[in-house]
């Protein structure tokens, strides 16, 4: 098997209240979805953003490893490095587009913004491979020149994939990026995500409430409860047969609903 995507072993953040998630260890593969379930104020959010070091852990490690194989420690990286990779090597998926996008630039803009910070400058190639990623994301090249304030919700979380894909990165982080987005229109983005997560081998670890989204993305799943992952494992045995408590209680209010 290949070596991990990333590595993360007793990584905690500690908001000093008894707050903040703690001991969490797991690993991840390419092309792998891995979700983060659990109910309001389990610390999902807290884990992704420590992941992805927007919040500085307390202890523990992750590891990741980049598109040349090089392993780098997120924990302790200098933040020039850190912005580095996360324009280069991973993604961000907000839940709220306008956390995700610049609202006040064209979708074009929108798009190119990452390939420029990577040093692309040609304007016709950045125009073109932003076109061809409005494609990818099923929104039509006509609206390149569009400011994402003229899209639907469904359209600006599409733009926000395609605006973290284009330099296509090794991981990305999603927090909860259905969750403002109704039913139908949650389908379509759905199945366009695992399209993409198919084709482009992307890893993704997504934060979401939504059981329906676990079991038609994610691999595996890790369920969180003040804090602390109460059960983690392979995303069909966790839903069809879940060992804690927890995980049961979860599982049951989802099946009453
Ligand atoms: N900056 C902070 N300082 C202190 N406590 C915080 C801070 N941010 C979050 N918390 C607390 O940490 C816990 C975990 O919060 P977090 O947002 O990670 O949960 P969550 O599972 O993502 O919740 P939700 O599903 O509602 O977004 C909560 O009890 C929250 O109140």
């Amino acid at each position: 098997m290949s070596q991990p995507v990333l590595s993360v072993s007793g990584l905690a953040k500690d908001y000093g209240n008894g707050q903040g998630c703690f001991d969490i260890d797991f690993e991840l593969y390419e092309g792998e979805v891995l979700c983060i379930v659990g109910e309001s104020g389990s610390g999902k959010s807290t884990l992704l953003s420590t992941l992805a070091g927007r919040l500085s852990a307390d202890a523990g490690s992750v590891r990741f490893r980049d598109r040349a194989g090089s392993s780098h420690e997120l924990t302790t990286l200098a933040e020039a490095e850190r912005r580095r990779l996360a324009r280069s090597e991973w993604g961000f998926v907000t839940q709220h587009a306008r956390d995700g996008l610049r609202m006040n630039v064209s979708a074009g803009a929108n798009v190119s913004e990452r390939l420029m910070a990577l040093g692309q400058r040609h304007y016709g190639q950045l125009r073109e491979t932003a076109a061809q990623w409005l494609e990818k994301v099923e929104i039509s090249r006509e609206r390149l020149d569009d400011r994402p304030t003229a899209f639907s919700g469904g359209m600006q979380q599409r733009l926000q994939i395609a605006r973290n894909l284009v330099t296509q990165p090794r991981l990305v982080f999603m927090d909860e990026p259905t969750g403002g987005l109704d039913v139908s229109v949650q389908a379509r983005f759905l199945d366009l995500l695992r399209r993409l997560v198919h084709d482009t081998g992307i890893a993704v670890i997504m934060v979401t409430h939504d059981l329906g989204v676990t079991r038609l993305l994610a691999q595996r799943t890790l369920v969180m409860q003040q804090g602390r992952v109460v059960e983690a494992g392979l995303t069909d045995q966790i839903l069809d047969d879940p060992q804690h408590p927890y995980s049961q209680l979860l599982v049951s209010s989802i099946l009453q609903a």
